[in-house]
């Protein structure tokens, strides 16, 4: 019987290349990074299985793939699906959680560690030769904000968000709190977590981190008016999805001293525009989307990515189908 053919638009681990090829007949983006729109759309009239990490996989995607059954995305989040066109077409979407949670947590840390000691604006400092005697340098012009004992609230408590809660509850003496559309029980015992409305967090918390999914219901969901709720002494983590806040409220809540810096590993667009203001605040430090790039969790995102794909071709229930979309797989 020949195999199913298959389509990966980003190199992926020999390993994980090599298990694909025992259950499918492989095409590979050969290129740096991804293929363009029309480079992918042209390589899908035969494909039954797509390997990819980016989208949009929406009604135009599927027209050109008529043979296509399954999307395996190598993330969790997958805002880059359009469910409702996937289901319309049967076509299975997966993705690849719990193997990047402490990968994403770590960042997290580092983030709120970097923004709210400086590291970055400091590192400049010391590089450029600006520590020297004779500056008229004070102890506070190095201040920073601690973090162990401050208070962390999580919007979007769930498996990401757990495990920077048990890094900052456990390893920092963090007071929790969080908010989620419903609660968590276990969560609230095993932290110590308080679960409170948006607005309290906002205003009782020392680090504001936002852990959501980008969903129709979070497209913006930070705003102006809840920058303007948030401590003028508190720093904005965002490791979930740049769309997730009106990033020109973001910026202007910097700009006017609203809040006192943030820690960004997304960005409404990206790759970030060069022009970007977040870009010239020495009080935000900016990272490339890398919440989950290491080379160990990389290869099991794409390890379980490749499994999900080729137990849904052999018509198997792959461990990990969105939620819009397990009914096509019960
Ligand atoms: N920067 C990076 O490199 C990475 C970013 N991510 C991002 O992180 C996201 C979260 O991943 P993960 O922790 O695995 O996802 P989970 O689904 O485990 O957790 C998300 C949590 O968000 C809550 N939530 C969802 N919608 C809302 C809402 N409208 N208001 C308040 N809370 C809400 C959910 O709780 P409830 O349903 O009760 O509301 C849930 O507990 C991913 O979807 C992805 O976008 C993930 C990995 C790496
Ligand atoms: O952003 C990364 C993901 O896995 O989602």
């Amino acid at each position: 019987m020949s195999k199913p053919k298959i389509y990966i638009t980003k190199k992926i681990p020999d390993e994980v290349l090599a298990f694909l090829e025992q259950h499918c007949e492989c095409r590979m983006w050969d290129g740096r990074g991804t293929p363009s729109r029309e480079g992918l759309l042209g390589q899908l009239a035969e494909v039954e299985g797509l390997l990819t990490s980016s989208g949009p996989i929406d009604g135009e995607l599927l027209a050109r793939a008529p043979k296509l059954r399954v999307v395996s995305s190598i993330s969790v989040g997958y805002n880059h699906f359009d469910t409702e066109a996937m289901k319309a077409r049967g076509v299975i979407g997966t993705n690849t959680p719990y193997v990047l949670d402490d990968t994403v947590a770590d960042l997290v840390l580092s983030l709120m560690l970097a923004s709210a000691r400086r590291i970055p604006e400091l590192d400049h400092f010391v590089k450029q030769g600006m520590w020297k005697k004779g500056a008229g340098l004070t102890d506070e012009d190095f201040f920073g904000l601690d973090v162990h004992h401050a208070t962390l609230g999580i919007i979007g408590m769930g498996r990401i968000g757990e495990a920077i809660a048990k890094r900052a509850v456990h390893g920092f003496d963090m007071k929790l709190l969080y908010h989620n559309r419903s609660r968590r029980p276990e969560t609230e015992e095993r932290f110590h977590a308080r679960f409170c409305g948006l607005e309290e967090l906002l205003e009782q918390s020392d680090f504001v981190v936002l852990m959501t999914p980008l969903t129709p219901e979070t497209q913006r969901f930070m705003r102006k008016e809840h920058f303007d709720r948030m401590k003028r002494s508190a720093f904005f983590i965002n490791a979930s999805r740049g769309q997730t806040v009106d990033e020109q409220a973001l910026i202007e809540a910097l700009q006017n001293g609203t809040i006192r810096g943030a820690g960004l590993d997304v960005f409404d667009t990206e790759p970030v525009q060069p022009d970007n203001p977040l870009l010239q605040m020495p009080n935000v430090v900016t990272l490339p989307h890398i919440g989950s790039a290491t080379a160990k969790t990389r290869l099991d995102m794409a390890m379980t990515a490749a499994h999900n794909l080729v137990d849904a071709l052999a018509g198997r229930k792959p461990q990990y189908v969105v939620s819009e979309l397990r009914s096509l797989v019960e």
